[in-house]
């Protein structure tokens, strides 16, 4: 039997998943990482620690695998999204990873409109300046940093930069490229004229390659720390959003993906690169060669919930923090959440807006809030979904992956607030799925994705929306709606009191 590794280099941890040709995962080794916060609105991590973690898992599942393991084909990657690691010529970090649900480069964004036009930008990256993409951080560090900015020699993605200390080979890929603002999303080229527009080194964008593309042998080095044979051979992988719809099958029209990890994502499939959301959802390349996806994103999805638990549990787990929402009416006894808590992208792009409680009650036990902050996170992610039909998608199912898919109850809110069915697949894990499936397929284990995606996807449990939730919880949507509005300049001004 011959297995592929896929590794996702998640915000809060690496996930690496080892995945036998009949798409069954046999073993997962999981290695967190924290963030670095040094102010409100900044988020962090070290490189270094990603490899050191992503090192330690892959030995630790080499080390518990039984059989030659030169049957260990190949590797491919997920990785979280945008995040900026900027190298020297001798290819030394030169400072932390900015990463995605980092908003200090709002004054950045505001420049890139200026540079280059909103049409123009929407035109050819397909997407808005939104402060956690590559580009306004590219633009601040030049601006605040510039003794980094001089000695930048090229700029790596999160998973590239994994890829490149495992291989020694420096690549980007579509999909995560189109994540930069520096990408012609149609044509499948770095933009000289964004670069030219906001005086950016065009030689700072790394050669683009396919997802599924062989890329080289992991270096002597990293099988003698982690046990792999040198010649298993590495595809370059893809941004975790599109590695979660290849690992949950997303690979056609019509077909919807809710992922609930640190953000939370409603993507949706697309096969033409020139349909108009002007904006208001991002607009992506796929993982699977020349289709593309739209998605929403909340930026502080499980994250909410983790920060939950870390700041008012003491040191529970999720499925005790968990234990009992069942039995908490829906609404959580007049508990309304908005998670707003570094700030928004969809459908409200704004770095400002921090998160509420609204309603608090002294009845109100523990277990309200928990289920009134999955709620919340819920009730956001409808707000994309909401995006998606009036643009006139039909959505009646959605395959939910992420951390939150392991939750059944969350599983059931989800389908009553998005009044779909939800499936659940065999995994939650859809980006190291992905990721796998990148790697099968590279491998010539299948002649498509979707061939691979029916062996390696499979649903093993559907939630139907019930009816009174349904209904109720429609009348809490539209109360929710409102606090953004009612709470906008309120958490403005009291930014100046942050960290
Ligand atoms: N047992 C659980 N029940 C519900 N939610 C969970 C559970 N375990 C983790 N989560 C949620 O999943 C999130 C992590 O999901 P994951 O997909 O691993 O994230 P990432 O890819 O960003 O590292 C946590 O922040 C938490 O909100
Ligand atoms: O910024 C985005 C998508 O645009 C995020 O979805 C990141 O890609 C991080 O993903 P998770 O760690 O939450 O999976």
């Amino acid at each position: 039997m011959k297995y592929v590794i896929g590794i996702d280099l998640g915000t809060s941890a690496v996930k690496v998943l080892l995945v036998n040709q009949q798409g069954v995962v046999c073993s997962e080794v999981s290695k967190s990482y924290p963030l670095i916060q040094e102010k409100s609105g900044y988020s962090e991590q070290n490189p270094e620690e990603w490899v050191e973690k992503t090192v330690l898992a892959l030995k630790e599942l080499v080390d518990s695998f039984k059989g030659p393991v030169e049957n260990i084909e190949g590797i491919s990657f997920s990785g979280q999204m945008h995040g900026l690691v900027l190298l020297d010529e001798n290819h030394v970090v030169l400072r932390n990873a900015i990463l995605w649900n980092d908003v200090r480069t709002t004054k950045q964004c505001h420049e890139i409109y200026q540079r280059v036009g909103e049409k123009q930008l929407v035109e050819v990256a397909k997407n808005p300046a939104l402060e956690g993409f590559t580009l306004p951080k590219i633009l601040w560090v030049k601006e605040n940093e510039p003794t980094n900015y001089e000695k930048a020699a090229i700029f790596l993605l999160p998973k590239d930069y994994l890829r490149f200390r495992l291989t020694g080979k420096m690549h980007s890929e579509y999909s995560d490229a189109a994540g930069t603002l520096l990408l012609n999303v149609s044509k499948k080229q770095w933009s000289s004229e964004i670069c030219e527009a906001v005086g950016v080194k065009f030689q700072l964008c790394p050669p683009l390659v396919e997802s599924h593309e062989f890329v080289g042998n992991i270096l002597a080095e990293i099988s003698e720390k982690t046990g792999l044979a040198e010649n298993t051979k590495v595809f370059a992988g893809g941004a975790d959003n599109a590695c979660g719809a290849i690992g949950s099958g997303i690979l056609e029209d019509g077909k919807t993906l809710c992922s609930i990890g640190t953000s939370g994502v409603v993507l949706s499939y697309e096969e033409s690169k020139d349909r108009e959301f002007e904006g208001k959802v991002h607009y992506f390349n796929h993982g699977k060669e020349n289709a593309f996806y739209t998605m929403g994103v909340t930026l502080a999805a499980g994250y909410s919930l983790s920060w939950f638990k870390d700041t008012f549990t003491n040191n529970e787990d999720f499925t005790s923090m968990l234990q009992g929402i069942e039995d908490v009416p829906v609404g959580a006894n007049g508990l309304l959440f908005t998670p707003y808590l570094a700030g928004e992208r969809t459908p409200h792009a704004d770095s400002l807006i921090r998160g509420s409680f609204i309603g608090m009650d002294a009845s109100h036990q523990k277990i309200d809030f928990v289920r009134a902050v999955i709620e919340g996170i819920t009730f956001s992610l409808n707000q994309s979904i909401e995006i998606f039909r009036k643009s006139g998608k039909h959505i009646d199912t959605i395959v939910s992956i992420g951390g939150g898919a392991k939750n059944d109850t969350w599983l059931q809110i989800q389908a009553d607030i998005f009044n779909a069915k939800i499936q659940k697949l065999s995994s939650e894990q859809g980006p190291g799925i992905g990721a796998a499936m990148l790697a099968a397929y590279g491998c010539g284990w299948y002649s498509s994705l979707s061939e691979c995606a029916s062996e390696f996807s499979q649903v093993v449990k559907t939630y139907e929306p019930i009816e009174s939730n349904v209904e109720k919880y429609k009348e809490l949507y539209s109360l929710y709606k409102r606090v953004y509005k009612q709470t906008a300049e309120l958490t403005k001004s009291l930014s100046a009191f942050r960290k």
